[in-house]
């Protein structure tokens, strides 16, 4: 066919200069959605972004034949400016080309978190974070001031940074004032990992419009990206020569240390380094490093947040999740926090349906000219996959708006067997698929679900004031990622034969 009998996805006008940009809105899952319906596109949606061409896929279909079928024409990220400057220049680990060094790097690095979560090796690490945050929300329950009612949103976050923290940089057994370096680094840590997020989900003018990069310059956020990034690299430069340090010491005290992510990165340059021209530099190790906390701890907050949210909105679930699991804990308390519970697992699922952390997954850029479901779509596309939009299509799922973990369990109309995290439903796709797939799924998975078997199975949870349930705020803060607008607030109750449980412990 000739150019010109081309058949392009449908588009919403556009103005001059900025052409859709206007129409993105703060929050673009939402605003995408209602922009592909109202102009006849369910699967495939054009659009021009500034300079730059787009397309938004939004059903299970679009998603399917632009992770499968053609993923191999979608599996490189587009350009941004600031994760170039926040990543060491190797933005190319995450967010670019189809070189050989990263498919080498990227394969490593999925195989030891995958390899990590699925041994299990890093569950007493969860489990110690997790004690911890009972334990803060135990004190914070019981103290006198603010009538029992805990900041939920802010225990999430110091948990799953502090997960992340202990799994990637190690800090097994501590002494009291190294806990207390643990605990300022942690909050470093966060601070940085804030700011990459508000740099990454900010709007960056060269990024829409790449003749006009220069403004960038003027407008200062590649100064604030170059400041961060140099705190990322202090930061980590001690971590990585501790690291260094304590190898050279054979492990000073013959102890077997839990061996950590920075552990393993190490050992694999000193493995790699032979291999023909590829070397796992120091620079590369400290990007990946920063990638694995950018990635691994707002994600898993925010599942977290939006499951305690949906459950306390659902009391019914909420009540269901806690007999199951307060009846497997009761015999045995050591085996009932890991062995899994299928309600638990179908809770998850549920709450990743209607809230994915990054409801448009993480831009793809198109390599070369596609047919797509019929539509041409031209190299240097930038690719949006609507997951959000997905995980609510009508087609799909029945009453796709509603929190029903019961649809994911064997019997109901999607069996937990059959939809599963793997890539494989298109219409379930929260940690992307393909070859660009998250290759921290099982960790994050695992994370989350610890977490949340001890909130519900230890507390009873409440709305402060008596608030009926059905009046908890649902809105999402605006970005790419989504997490609660306002901080999840709620009276926690310990219960009872748990408390003295604790107590003996
Ligand atoms: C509930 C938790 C999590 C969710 C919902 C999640 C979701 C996602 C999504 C949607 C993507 C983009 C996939 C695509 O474009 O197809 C992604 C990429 C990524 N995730 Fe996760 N993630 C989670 C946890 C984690 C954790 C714990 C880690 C690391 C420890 C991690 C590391 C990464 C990395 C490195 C990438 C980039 C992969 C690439 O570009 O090739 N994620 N994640």
């Amino acid at each position: 066919a000739g150019r010109n009998t081309r058949r392009l996805p449908p588009s919403p006008r556009g103005l001059p200069l900025i052409g859709n940009l206007h129409q993105v809105g703060a929050l673009p899952h939402r605003a995408l959605r209602a922009l592909a319906a109202a102009h006849g596109a369910p699967d495939l949606l054009r659009l021009r972004l500034g300079q730059v061409p787009a397309l938004v896929a939004s059903s299970p279909a679009a998603a399917a034949a632009l992770m499968r079928e053609h993923d191999g024409a979608f599996a490189t990220r587009p350009y941004f400016r600031t994760a170039e400057i926040l990543t060491y220049g190797f933005q190319d680990l995450v967010f670019a080309p189809h070189g050989e060094h990263w498919r080498h790097v990227r394969r490593l690095c999925t195989a030891h978190v995958l390899s990590a979560a699925r041994s299990h090796r890093l569950n007493p690490v969860r489990e110690r974070e997790v004690a911890a945050l009972v334990l803060a929300i135990r004190e914070r329950a019981s103290s006198s001031g603010g009538g029992g009612v805990v900041d939920v949103s802010k225990a999430l976050y110091g948990y799953a940074n502090g997960v992340i923290c202990r799994a990637v940089s190690g800090g097994g057994r501590l002494s009291s004032r190294e806990r207390e370096e643990e605990v300022r680094r942690s909050e470093l840590f966060r601070e940085l990992i804030e700011e990459n997020t508000a740099l990454l989900g900010g709007f960056c003018v060269g990024d829409y419009f790449p003749s006009l990069a220069w403004a960038d310059a003027l407008s200062g956020a590649g100064a604030r990206a170059w400041r961060n990034f140099r705190r990322w690299d202090e930061l980590l430069e001690k971590v990585v020569r501790e690291h260094e340090a304590r190898r050279r010491g054979g492990g000073g005290d013959g102890e077997q240390e839990e061996e950590d992510f920075v552990d393993v990165l190490l050992a694999l340059q000193a493995t790699e380094k032979r291999d023909d021209g590829f070397e796992l530099t120091r620079d590369a190790i400290k990007s990946l490093l920063e990638d694995m906390f950018a990635a691994g701890t707002e994600t898993s907050f925010i599942a977290l947040e939006w499951a305690m949210s949906e459950l306390v909105r659902n009391p019914a679930a909420m009540q269901k999740l806690q007999r199951e699991l307060r009846r497997r804990a009761a015999p045995a308390d050591a085996a009932g926090a890991t062995t899994p519970s299928t309600y638990l697992r179908a809770v998850v699922k549920e709450t990743l349906r209607l809230h994915p952390p990054v409801p448009l997954l993480l831009p793809r850029e198109c390599m070369r000219d596609t047919t797509v479901l019929g539509f041409h779509v031209a190299r240097g596309t930038r690719v949006f996959v609507n997951a959000w939009a997905v995980g609510r299509d009508p087609a799909s799922w029945s009453a796709p708006e509603e929190f029903r973990p019961e649809r994911f369990l064997a019997g109901e109309d999607i069996s937990e067997e059959e939809v599963d995290f793997l890539g494989a439903h298109f219409q379930f796709v929260p940690f992307g698929a393909g070859r660009r797939v998250c290759p921290g799924m099982q960790f994050g998975l695992a994370t989350v679900e610890l977490a949340l078997a001890s909130l519900v199975r230890l507390f009873d949870w409440e709305l402060p004031g008596g608030a009926a349930p059905g009046e908890l705020d649902m809105e999402e803060a605006p970005g790419l990622t989504t997490p609660r607008r306002v901080p999840l607030r709620l009276v926690a109750k310990p219960i009872g034969w748990e408390w003295e449980e604790g107590k003996q412990a």
